[in-house]
């Protein structure tokens, strides 16, 4: 091996594997991201280190195997960091990457580092920038220097909304407002919720398919929401906190202080205040959506509202964001991205296309 890597070192830059990357969380998003690996697409990329919660692998051998998810889930070594960044280390190629597919806040807390000795980060975790201004700023001080920050799948599972922002924030084009629907999984909820299915059988369904966060409290408390909502309103030039934005809890009290298997088997609660909220929107002539907005002074809400059959959102389908801006350009019509927001598949993709962008 190490002859091998020698090799490819003496080799011209041009001729050299061009990404060498490290996935860290193996579950609905990084198994995804390991599939896409055996495609055309991944081809380009060398796995050289794989870890969960428990378990990593470092050893070529071990990580080729098809079945590295399912054998990480019950062996392999420690876990431990340097190691993973020891194999990034070893390797030749032009781009060492470490790809973030968990929701740990510890993980995300060591992006700026990682970024300062010149890993390139690529991440489904939004616990860093979305979480507190310290974390932000910590993060963009840290994307100063040459290694790249790739962050499209914390915001629209990859819809091209973060990019857009940037650029409009480049040109000097300020956002006047944000409003939409920020969460795959409560899109997908709300879009399928009539009252016919327990709202609890729906959600066992959306963290099956891999929508909810790996804790669907995550979602349902409007938090997951509210970090994309930071994200979003931080890179428009905002210096928006936590403590600022208006956030509505759907988990009821009884469910709030359980751990996470207990809450898994105890989703009924959610049922009966669900279903009163539905009855009396439909009474209305409404229909319930999850829905975030900031305005211009950076007065922010995230929670469930009744909207008319007419409005935008209610027309949304499947696991659809939608994103309305206006900005000093866009003023009159709003700028409008919607699409597929949740899913292990299309976020793999996202988190694939930030490591290929980088040139
Ligand atoms: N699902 C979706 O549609 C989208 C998800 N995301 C984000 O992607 C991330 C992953 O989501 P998802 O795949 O659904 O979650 P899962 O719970 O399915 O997977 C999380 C993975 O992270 C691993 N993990 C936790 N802590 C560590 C650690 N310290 N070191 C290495 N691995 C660790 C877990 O290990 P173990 O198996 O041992 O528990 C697990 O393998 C989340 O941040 C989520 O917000 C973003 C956009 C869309
Ligand atoms: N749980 C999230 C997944 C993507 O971030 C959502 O529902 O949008």
């Amino acid at each position: 091996m190490n002859a091998l890597l020698a090799g490819q070192a003496s080799l011209p830059r041009a001729l050299r594997r061009r990404h060498a990357v490290v996935l860290l969380g193996t579950g609905m998003v990084g198994g995804a991201f390991l599939r896409l690996l055996d495609t055309p697409a991944g081809a380009a990329l060398g796995l050289v280190g794989a870890a969960n919660s428990r378990h990593q692998q470092t050893d070529p051998a071990g990580l080729a195997e098809r079945s590295l998810r399912e054998r990480l889930a019950v062996a392999g070594a420690a876990r431990d960091d340097a190691a993973l960044l020891a194999a990034l280390d070893a390797d030749a190629a032009v781009h060492k990457v470490i790809i973030d597919a968990s929701a740990s806040a510890v993980l995300a807390a060591r992006h700026p580092a990682w970024l300062a000795r010149g890993y390139h980060v690529v991440t489904a975790n939004k616990a860093l920038a979305g979480g507190d201004l310290q974390g932000w700023h910590a993060l963009q001080a840290a994307c100063a220097g040459h290694a790249r920050y790739g962050d499209a799948a914390t915001v629209g599972a990859g819809l091209p909304v973060l990019s857009t922002l940037r650029r409009l924030h480049a040109c000097g084009d300020a956002l006047l407002s944000l409003e939409g629907v920020l969460s795959g999984s409560l899109s997908w909820l709300f879009n399928r919720y009539d009252g016919t299915r327990p709202f609890s059988a729906l959600l066992r369904e959306a963290r099956a398919r891999g929508y909810t966060e790996p804790d669907a409290r995550a979602d349902l408390s409007g938090e997951d929401v509210a970090r994309k909502l930071l994200i979003l309103a931080r890179t428009a030039g905002f210096a928006l906190t936590r403590a600022a934005v208006q956030v509505e809890n759907l988990v009821p009290e009884v469910l709030r202080a359980l751990d996470t298997g207990q809450f898994a088997a105890n989703l009924e609660a959610l049922d009966a205040p669900l279903a009163a909220r539905h009855a009396a929107a439909t009474a209305r002539g409404a229909v319930l959506r999850h829905l975030a907005r900031i305005d211009r002074h950076g007065r922010a809400q995230v929670g469930l509202v009744e909207v008319a059959a007419t409005h935008p959102a209610a027309h949304l389908r499947g696991t659809d964001n939608l994103f309305a801006l206006k900005t000093t350009r866009y003023r009159a019509q709003p700028l409008v991205i919607q699409g597929p927001g949740a899913g292990p598949e299309i976020t793999a993709q996202a988190l694939l296309g930030d490591v290929l962008a980088l040139v």
